[in-house]
């Protein structure tokens, strides 16, 4: 047995930053990684869709281009294999940066391999057993494939990553987040889209002013909807994949050249050894944990997707800040203080902050709301990027700001200038009354502050 002061199983968003912090107060640390140093995101999530999406996105605009005053002389034609050396190219340059930083780490180990525990404090990883009295798990999650298209030929988020053609027709199951991203990206590359979805809207956690908003745009680029759907049945064809279905308009059947698979995600606590253990998950296979990150069982954290606390790169980064600070510092930073916020990287992007106006009408305070659709913005109209609109939810006693949605361009970066004045926890009118740069998108949200109407009284 070989013991370290800490272990972390995982370098995912959270993982490789702790080890670092703690190696560098002098702890011995180990931090165990099956794969790939950066998980999920940097290997077949954030980096390499959001790499992919550039490429899109710039084929896209060439095709705009009689739009914009220019012409291409010959077809516009995506060369599948050059966007993926780029993409490979870039998310290579992340893990190698990840690795020159933590194999200088002193006081550091990383150890390649699964980690099982095999008690509360002992981790096995091979033939070698470690043991420490602080453990943090860090493992994320995985793509959840379901039972009625297991036995076709189907891709995931991972193994699409190694895709260097452009597949006739894609058929893509969800159209949530993964989905839709894949969706219009490989649209865009030059496939015929058809996404199913059980739900009788596109990403059913939102507005339904934002599922229709977003069918709206991606359907003008071609892509087919079909959404309530049941009685799915697949099964191999000579020509790709043969999909049967009900869904909102009837009995329909689909053959496909390809499949993806993007119906939610799974935590990667199945091979875990956590039998061996006495730590509580929760229904769904998440590791419980309180506000602090410590799970019920004392010495052992659980940061990242793998909490069910959040599900972003960014909310598995504050995890190990949270972690850090209680640990090193002391202080009473908490899960509890953090405003939910995140981005679907469609085009134009759909970000998001604070609660939704469907979870507002909930509350029994009185509450406003300012919207302003993007075709009455001037920078909109002068790029040629009308689609979308933004809103905003206030308490109209406490005058702060609830929650707000942009759909619309660049409304992913936008939307921090609400966002930290919720952290402020300051009254809305501090935009309101805010000189802002023209034109620009940002200084329509003033305007939208200044015709704020009652929602719910
Ligand atoms: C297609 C896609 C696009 C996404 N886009 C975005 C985005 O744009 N923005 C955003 O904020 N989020 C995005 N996400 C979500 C984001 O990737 C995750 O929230 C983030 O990676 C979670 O980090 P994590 O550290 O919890 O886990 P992960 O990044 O999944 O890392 C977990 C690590 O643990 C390792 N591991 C697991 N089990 C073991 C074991 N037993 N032993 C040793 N090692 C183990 C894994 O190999 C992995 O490296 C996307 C996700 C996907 C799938
Ligand atoms: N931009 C981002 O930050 C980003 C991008 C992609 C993914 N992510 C992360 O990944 C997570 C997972 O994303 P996701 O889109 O896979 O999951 P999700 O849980 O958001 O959506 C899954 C969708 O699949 C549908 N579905 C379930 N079973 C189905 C079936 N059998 N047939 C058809 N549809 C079915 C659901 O109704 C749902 O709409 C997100 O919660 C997010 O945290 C983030």
């Amino acid at each position: 047995m070989e013991n370290f002061d800490a272990i972390i199983i995982g370098a995912g968003q959270a993982g490789p930053s702790l080890a670092a912090k703690f190696a560098a107060q002098g702890h011995k640390t180990a931090l165990v990684e099956r794969k790939w140093l950066g998980g999920t995101c940097v290997n077949n999530g954030c980096t390499p869709t959001k790499t992919l999406i550039a490429s899109a996105k710039a084929i896209h605009t060439a095709k705009r281009g009689a739009e914009f005053g220019f012409n291409v002389l010959g077809e516009i034609k995506t060369d599948m294999k050059l966007v993926k050396k780029r993409k490979d190219e870039i998310v290579q340059r992340s893990t190698n940066g990840l690795q020159n930083w933590l194999s200088n780490v002193t006081n550091l180990e990383i150890i390649e391999g699964h980690a099982k525990f095999m008690a509360n404090t002992i981790i096995q990883i091979g033939e070698r057993k470690i043991s420490a009295p602080k453990i943090f798990i860090n493992v994320g999650t995985r793509a959840r494939v379901p039972q009625d298209v297991q036995h076709v030929p189907h891709f995931t988020n991972s193994t699409i990553m190694d895709v260097d053609f452009v597949p006739k027709h894609l058929i893509i199951l969800g159209g949530s987040y993964i989905g839709l991203e894949f969706a219009q990206m490989y649209r865009r590359f030059g496939s015929k889209i058809t996404v199913i979805e059980t739900n009788t809207e596109l990403v059913p956690r939102e507005d339904g002013d934002v599922s229709k908003e977003l069918k709206n745009i991606l359907e003008g680029e071609g892509i087919e909807f079909k959404l309530g759907a049941t009685n799915l049945n697949a099964s191999q064809h000579s020509k790709g994949i043969k999909i049967s279905l009900e869904s909102n308009n009837g009995a329909i059947n689909l053959i496909g050249s390809h499949l993806l698979v993007a119906t939610g995600r799974l935590p990667n606590t199945h091979d875990l050894g956590l039998e061996n253990t006495d730590l509580i998950l929760n229904k769904n296979g998440y590791i419980a944990v309180d506000e602090y990150l410590k799970t019920n069982v004392e010495g052992i954290w659980a940061l990242g997707d793998v909490n069910a606390k959040g599900a972003f790169t960014h909310t598995a980064y504050n995890d190990f800040e949270i972690v850090a600070d209680h640990i090193f510092q002391d202080s009473k930073r908490s899960i509890n203080d953090r405003i939910p916020c995140y981005a679907l990287f469609t085009d134009p992007p759909l970000a998001r902050i604070g609660i939704t106006e469907k979870e507002a009408l909930k509350s029994n305070n009185k509450l406003l709301i300012g919207h302003r659709p993007f075709f009455k913005i001037s920078r909109a109209k002068e790029n040629g990027e009308e689609n979308g609109f933004m809103k905003v939810i206030i308490d109209a006693d406490t005058e702060q700001i609830l929650g707000a949605t942009i759909l619309g361009l660049n409304g992913d970066e936008i939307i921090h200038g609400m966002l930290d004045i919720m952290y402020a926890k300051a009254s809305y009118r501090t935009i309101l009354n805010a000189v802002h740069i023209h034109p620009t998108v940002t200084e329509l949200i003033p305007t939208m502050l200044g015709e704020l109407k009652p929602l719910n009284f």
